[in-house]
């Protein structure tokens, strides 16, 4: 049986706090809700499981002869490959991260990130989503690995964490900061974080050359619920709350070849061709900022 299709939850006995706005509660109420192939075929292929995209260009000796019978699940395989190699490359940007350091995930969804933290630092993970689905899924998860000590996830307001000042060596954003007003995140983060601390995040983001939000971005934002913010909008308020950037990444290039290897795949669910065209008419990006907390 694969871990998805476990029933059984591991519940820490804690009170799950209320949604600080209505629109929280819509938002975990999606993500209690989502159960959608892409993401969960992808997650059995070997137990982490993400709620982001891919980056690196497409092996196509993996996927096999088109029309063999085992060619789907080998497309399976390769999506999930790229979506890995792209917490890879967030991860490269941590910095030194030592094994009593403690790393933060905000909006860690059902906790892929974490345990691939954990597995390569050592260090102790704590991840924060709005879903109890997600939460209940993470732990559960770390606690079948063996490394429920070490990475837990928590029903909490990314906004407002549950860590004391200065307590996070690092932390991240992986697709989830467009849940949220960038300024209220950045100083949270910035709270949470150790001076000289690194903060990174994948997202995606409209391009202000463009004028204004694209049609494609507008569709991307309807399709999940979110607000995508502009490029603008990150590091001006970096800028605001002492996060500095180090590195600015165009990833842009380096996630086309995913959604167009997911565009083939049985497991579409529509919102590839926003995604392809959005990136290809340069209204929208896929950007990796790493900043230090001075
Ligand atoms: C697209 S998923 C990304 C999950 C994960 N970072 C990953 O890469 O697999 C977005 C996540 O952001 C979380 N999220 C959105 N708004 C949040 C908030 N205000 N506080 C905590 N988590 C939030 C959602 O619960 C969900 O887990
Ligand atoms: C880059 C941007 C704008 C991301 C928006 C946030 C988001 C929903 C990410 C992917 O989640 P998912 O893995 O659950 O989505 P899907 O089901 O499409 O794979
Ligand atoms: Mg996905």
């Amino acid at each position: 049986m694969s871990p998805s299709d476990t029933t059984t939850t591991v519940r820490d006995a804690v009170t799950i706090p209320a949604p600080a706005t209505p629109y929280q509660g819509e938002i975990a109420r999606y993500w209690d809700q989502e159960a959608r192939p892409v993401n969960l075929r992808l997650g059995d292929v070997d137990g982490l499981y993400h709620h982001h995209y891919g980056i690196g260009a497409v092996d196509h000796t993996a996927l096999g002869a088109p029309g063999a019978a085992d060619r789907e699940e080998k497309l399976i395989a390769e999506l999930h490959r790229l979506e890995s190699a792209q917490t890879d490359v967030l991860l490269d940007h941590l910095g030194p991260v030592q094994q009593d350091d403690l790393l933060v995930d905000a909006g860690c969804g059902r906790g892929g990130s974490m345990v691939m933290a954990h597995q390569r630092f050592g260090c102790s993970v704590e991840g924060v989503t709005l879903s109890v689905k997600q939460a209940d899924f993470a732990n559960r998860r770390a606690k079948e690995l063996g490394v429920e000590g070490s990475v837990r996830a928590r029903v909490c307001n990314m906004l407002s964490m549950p860590f004391a000042t200065g307590q996070a060596a690092a932390s991240w954003n992986n697709e989830s900061s467009m849940y949220v007003d960038l300024q209220d995140l950045f100083a949270e983060h910035a709270r949470v974080l150790a001076s000289g601390g690194r903060y990174v995040t994948i997202t995606g983001c409209w391009n202000p050359v463009h004028g204004q939000p694209s049609k494609w971005v507008s569709q991307i934002n309807a399709h999940f619920e979110c607000n995508i913010h502009s490029r603008r909008e990150y590091l001006r308020a970096m800028a605001d709350n002492r996060l500095v950037p180090q590195a600015v990444v165009d990833l842009t290039a380096a996630t086309l070849p995913y959604w167009e290897l997911r565009a083939t795949s049985s497991l579409t669910t529509g919102i590839e061709e926003a995604f392809i065209n959005s990136y290809k008419d340069g209204s929208f990006q896929y950007l990796l900022i790493a900043a230090d907390r001075v």
